[in-house]
């Protein structure tokens, strides 16, 4: 019986998950090009891998701009986890706000938009840009902001696999009164995930395209986490025998398969169907509201330690910073008197 169940401790994975098309690479240079029309940058994370789901190169890019965090798809996550990366942030990045929303049920929405609002004065109108890791939810949160903020309805392209959004595309109103202006980007990978973990759980929570991960393994992994959680919901749901838990992904996704009728000519069960099945079943919530990366107090505080090294060893000065504008300028100049020939 459950009781008796004793879940895994260890999951051995050593394969790197690395996913960075070119038009990634090109939307992180408009990022930067457009940076400086922007007024506060929103940098979108996944609330279920609120660590995994941080992108080094934007602090490269972003660098000491106005930056507002939003920690999306919070429906999806464990809803205790808000109060200890709040005081986290309070005590290590007190002037960056901290928001946790959730774009399908526009929870919190309004929060970003006063933030927004608080800006307009002295500036008569406020632009925000959007940035984050593909498939965090982005183009959701400007068609959220746009409903709660001027009551009008989809205004990006959203999807469920990631990488719908490859352009930076104009700018859209999410406000009247004061003028909120936003402008929405294309989802950036980290261009090297060291952590093979680190890229599993990203792939997980549906960061890195499917085909590009094994999803046999991704259930394997959701399903030692899940064990490890204590929930074993998933062994009624798909009615494993007994109704009991398993470590075993074979026994798992045969359940799955005889469950939903994934079966193949001759029979066969199809476990690659009862995975894909699997995936859905838990991107949409139906496996309970679990964080995977670790947000203990101890755990946050080596995370930003970690951020400040990272900060030190890339942080440059103003001298510095104005002579990388100037590079910066001299290279677009060229590119565009090229692109004119
Ligand atoms: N449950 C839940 N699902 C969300 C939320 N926000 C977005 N989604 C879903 O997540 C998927 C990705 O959303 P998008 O808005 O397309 O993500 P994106 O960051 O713009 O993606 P890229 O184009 O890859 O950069 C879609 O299936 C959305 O419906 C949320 O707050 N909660």
């Amino acid at each position: 019986m459950a009781t008796r169940f004793i879940p895994r401790t260890h999951f051995p994975y050593d394969r790197v998950i690395n996913w960075f098309p070119g038009h990634m690479a090109k939307g992180l240079r408009l990022i930067s090009e457009r940076l400086n029309s922007v007024d506060l940058v929103v940098e979108v994370r996944d609330a279920r891998i609120p660590l995994s789901s941080v992108n080094p190169s934007f602090e490269k890019v972003v660098g000491r701009r106005p930056r507002l965090i939003v920690y999306n798809k919070f429906d999806l996550a464990d809803q205790s986890t808000s109060k200890p990366i709040t005081e986290a942030f309070a005590k290590h990045a007190p002037t960056t706000p901290v928001v946790f929303t959730s774009c399908q049920t526009d929870d919190n929405i309004k929060t970003i938009l006063d933030h927004a609002s608080k800006l307009a004065d002295p500036i008569p109108q406020v632009t925000l840009m959007v940035v984050g890791m593909p498939n965090v939810g982005k183009s959701s949160l400007i068609n959220s902001l746009r409903r709660v903020g001027v009551g009008k309805g989809k205004a990006a392209a959203t999807g469920a696999q990631p990488g719908i959004t490859r352009t930076v595309i104009g700018t859209v109103k999410v406000l009247e009164d004061p003028t909120v202006y936003l402008v929405d980007t294309p989802g950036v990978m980290v261009p090297h995930i060291a952590d093979p973990v680190r890229s599993l759980k990203v792939a997980l929570t549906g960061g890195i395209r499917d085909h590009l991960s094994d999803e046999q393994v991704m259930v394997d992994y959701l399903l030692y986490r899940l064990n490890g959680f204590n929930d074993y919901e998933y062994a009624k749901w798909f009615k494993l025998p007994n109704n009991e838990p398993t470590n075993n992904v074979d026994e798992l996704l045969q359940g799955v398969a005889r469950r939903i009728g994934a079966i193949v000519k001759g029979g066969e069960l199809d476990l690659n169907m009862a995975a894909k099945f699997f995936l859905k079943h838990y991107r949409t919530g139906k496996l309970g509201q679990h964080t995977l990366d670790d947000v203990s107090p101890e755990a946050l505080e080596s995370f930003f330690e970690s951020q400040k090294m990272y900060n030190a060893s890339t942080g440059v000065s103003r001298r510095q910073e104005k002579k990388i504008a100037k590079i910066e300028q001299r290279k677009n100049s060229r590119r565009v008197s090229k692109a004119e020939e």
